[in-house]
């Protein structure tokens, strides 16, 4: 059976690791984690049953799968004292990190199959979206494994090259932020308009669900479906249109590209060193 070790118990681990568990796809004494927090290591076996470890190195000394979910910032630090046993051993190495390249990965691995992968924190839930990238070594079986356990927190899609992987992270993987602000920005306005927090919160959220759900169970585009709520004269005409006057794409459009580009330069900043 396929072992697998989490290098850093945070956000986003947790939610692969919630997503792993809830679709029964591996079982939690197959899954290790490292971290230096002992509030966190003990809150990772109380939720989810799996081993934790103080040392990164007993995390992975029996692991066919590795899985970077630290800071890009330490990710150099981390590395550096697993290098010789991770050379040895050769398991799939899979970096969740933003902004880190599969040849510094390698350089600082040791490893040869690696795989950058971009998911977001809905993993938790089932409904994740995760990009993939994989080094020419990886083979066809760690593809495929690397598949079946980002798959199994949502939707997993291989890119074609790895500065795809930079786009992924600004859509996918801070894109649940974009949602939580539009979100918090709705339930503000809707206290503003008269509402209760929790009638505002719950039909904020409510409405995000369905929209959600409609947008992607539908083979109607977006647009479209947009504009079946905008009634010709009515309400939700005035709402897009100031949208629209307040440049809303543009705005998007900008803060993607910076994300895009703050991955490019976590790149430039980290990957020399
Ligand atoms: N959060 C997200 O939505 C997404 C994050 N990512 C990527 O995931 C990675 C982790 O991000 P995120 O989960 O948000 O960050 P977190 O800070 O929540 O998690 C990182 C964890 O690593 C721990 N850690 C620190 N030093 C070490 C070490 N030496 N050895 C082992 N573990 C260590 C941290 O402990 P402590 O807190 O005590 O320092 C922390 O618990 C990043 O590279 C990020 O780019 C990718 C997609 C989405
Ligand atoms: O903000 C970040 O850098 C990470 C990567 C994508 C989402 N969170």
């Amino acid at each position: 059976m396929t072992q697998i070790a989490f290098i850093g118990g945070g956000n986003m681990a947790t939610s692969i690791i919630g997503g792993l568990i809830r679709e029964g796809a591996v079982s939690p004494d197959l899954i290790h984690v490292s971290d230096p927090g002992a509030e966190q290591r003990e809150r990772l076996t109380r939720d989810f049953g799996i081993v934790t470890h103080e040392s990164n190195l007993d995390a992975i000394s029996s692991a066919t799968v590795v899985i970077l979910a630290v800071k890009p910032q330490m990710m150099k630090a981390v590395l550096e004292p697993l290098q010789a046993t991770l050379n040895t051993r050769q398991p799939l190495l899979i970096s969740v990190a933003a902004g880190i390249s599969l040849p510094t990965l390698k350089e600082w691995s040791g490893c040869t199959a690696v795989v950058r992968a971009m998911p977001n924190t809905p993993a938790l839930t089932g409904f994740g979206a995760t990009g993939l990238f994989a080094s020419e070594e990886v083979s066809l079986d760690q593809r495929n494994l690397t598949d079946t356990l980002l798959g199994a927190t949502g939707l997993a899609m291989w890119v074609q090259t790895e500065a795809e992987i930079d786009a992924v992270t600004a859509l996918s993987g801070s894109g649940p932020a974009y949602y939580f602000l539009l979100m918090e920005s709705m339930i503000d306005a809707g206290i503003k308009l008269g509402l209760s927090e929790e009638t505002a919160r719950r039909l904020t959220l409510q409405t995000a669900l369905g929209a959600g759900k409609m947008a992607s169970s539908s083979d109607v585009a977006p647009d479209e479906l947009r504009r079946r709520v905008t009634s010709p004269g009515g309400t939700t005409e005035q709402a897009i249109a100031t949208f629209e006057g307040a440049h809303l794409r543009d705005i998007v459009k900008a803060a993607m590209d910076a994300a895009a580009r703050r991955a490019a330069e976590l790149s430039d900043e980290l990957g020399n060193g």
